[in-house]
């Protein structure tokens, strides 16, 4: 759950690379706004103008391991701070393009998941209400214009929907059909939201 106190709610969308996160994210929240929710999107790494800016450092050099991890988090703190719990303070229902679990994913398989599990746990990193897995058989898109997680190539992208799996089952995170058209997967999406209470 997001930190007591709060009004919002939390959803992050999860999954490998072009599985559809941030097509659904926008249509999620272009359907929830027609409802009349406020709805605050943003992403990670990202979100603001630090964000954002830590985002073209992080996804554009070569680090090692430990520092590429450390800046994730520290984009983390900042982002929640700035941007995630003002909207939920606000009322807003927040959807996120990616979180935790991509750190869990990706920066677990380099670095070995307790400690990185225990990094991401600190208590500064708040609790989403719904974290959401898409999960697809292939991604939908080729990897063109990829990022330098991307280029690893298909086997990387299976391990990596693999580790989604496994941590959603220890985790207790929805997984979600993310194959199919775009309106299905939007609708299989509303109807897990609408299940936990967060519609209407
Ligand atoms: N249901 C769908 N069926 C077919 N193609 C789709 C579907 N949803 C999205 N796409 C296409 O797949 C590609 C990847 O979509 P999108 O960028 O939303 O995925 P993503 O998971 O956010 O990717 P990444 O993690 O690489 O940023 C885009 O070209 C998008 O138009
Ligand atoms: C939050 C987060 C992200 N990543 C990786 C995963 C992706 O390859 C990129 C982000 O690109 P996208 O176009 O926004 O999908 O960053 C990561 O390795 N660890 C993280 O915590």
């Amino acid at each position: 759950m997001a930190s007591s106190g709060v009004r919002g709610s939390l959803v992050v969308i999860e999954g490998p690379d072009r599985v559809g996160k941030s097509t659904q994210v926008a249509r999620l929240a272009r359907r929830l706004e027609e409802e009349g929710r406020a709805v605050k999107v943003s992403r990670e790494p990202g979100g603001d103008q630090v964000g954002e800016a830590l985002r073209t450092v992080i996804l554009e050099t070569q680090l090692d391991p430990w520092t590429e991890l450390l800046l994730f988090l520290a984009g983390r703190a900042r982002h929640l701070a700035e941007v995630v719990e003002p909207a939920l303070r606000g009322g807003e229902l927040v959807l996120l393009d990616r979180y935790t679990p991509s750190t869990l994913v990706y920066q677990g398989a380099m670095l070995g998941d307790v400690v990185v599990g225990e990094l991401t746990s600190l208590p500064v990193f708040l609790l989403p209400n719904v974290t959401v897995i898409l999960d697809c058989v292939n991604p939908l898109a080729a990897f063109d214009d990829a990022d330098r997680f991307e280029r690893r190539g298909l086997r990387a992208w299976e391990e990596r929907r693999s580790r989604y799996l496994s941590f959603a089952r220890q985790f207790g995170w929805i997984v979600v059909s993310g194959d199919g058209p775009e309106q299905a997967v939007t609708d299989r999406l509303l109807a897990v939201l609408s299940s936990r209470g967060m519609l209407g």
